[in-house]
């Protein structure tokens, strides 16, 4: 099958545990939550969406007709930054990744020594082999993918309360602010969250905070 890619690029992951670390994003055009057209987003399953994932015309983004074309384009990108440097670290994101992450797509970038992340909102299983699974649940959306290595949940969101997620299988449990125009107020809301709930901790984006993408 052939790989839809809105764009590519090298920078730090910004958010939960693996923050600050060096990473090859590789972002998935489409969504299966919002068709991410502005006149949609009110009647969207997820409304708060921070992400333009229409088409495949941004920077490093394009059809790639196969896995081998698609693992050899996140190669070099991260050549192009870290070289021969490890460990190398490729995140898989969107729009929804697990719309069109397969086997194939999995073992050829395995087979270039990558670590595997994906940022998921959940909706769809992950197939096996992928390294770090982040869930983040949306819009009272059932999950179909209740266990990974982080949940991290968008805060606040009225149908998703954290008490409906801090029973599932992960080992790291975040609340991140919803960005938006009320990015302040949720930020107050999610640190006094956390202080109230231990188990939870606070995911600032903090590639936004820096200006970095
Ligand atoms: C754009 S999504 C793409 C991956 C996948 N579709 C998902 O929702 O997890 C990447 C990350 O950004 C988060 N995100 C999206 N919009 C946000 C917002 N307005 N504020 C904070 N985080 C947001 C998502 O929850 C997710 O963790
Ligand atoms: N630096 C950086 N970190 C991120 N972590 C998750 C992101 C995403 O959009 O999936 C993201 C992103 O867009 N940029
Ligand atoms: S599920 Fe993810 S990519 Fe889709 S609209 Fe929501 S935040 Fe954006
Ligand atoms: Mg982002």
């Amino acid at each position: 099958m052939s790989y839809a890619i809105k764009e590519m690029f090298a920078t730090l992951q910004g958010e939960g545990a693996q923050t600050g670390r060096a990473s090859v994003f590789c972002r998935f055009a489409g969504c299966n939550l919002w068709s991410g057209r502005e006149q949609d987003r009110v009647d969207a399953a997820c409304t708060f969406c921070d992400t333009d994932f229409v088409g495949t015309d941004g920077e490093g983004g394009g059809r790639f007709q196969t896995a081998a074309t698609l693992a050899h384009a996140i190669e070099r990108v991260w050549q192009a930054h870290a070289g021969q440097s490890g460990p190398r670290y490729v995140v898989f994101t969107g729009g929804e990744p697990l719309l069109q992450m397969d086997a194939a797509l999995i073992d050829a970038v395995h087979s270039y020594g990558f670590e595997i992340a994906v940022e998921t909102n959940g909706t769809i299983a992950a197939p096996q082999g992928i390294d770090w699974i982040c869930v983040s649940p949306k819009g009272g959306q059932a999950l179909a993918q209740t266990h990974g290595n982080e949940l991290k949940l968008v805060f606040p969101q009225a149908t998703h309360p954290p008490e409906n997620f801090s029973g599932l299988s992960f080992s790291h449990f975040w609340l991140q602010p919803m960005d938006g125009p009320e990015r302040a107020e949720n930020t107050q809301a999610a640190v006094a969250y956390c202080l109230a709930h231990p188990r939870w901790r606070l995911s600032l984006q903090t590639h936004k905070l820096i200006g970095i993408p």
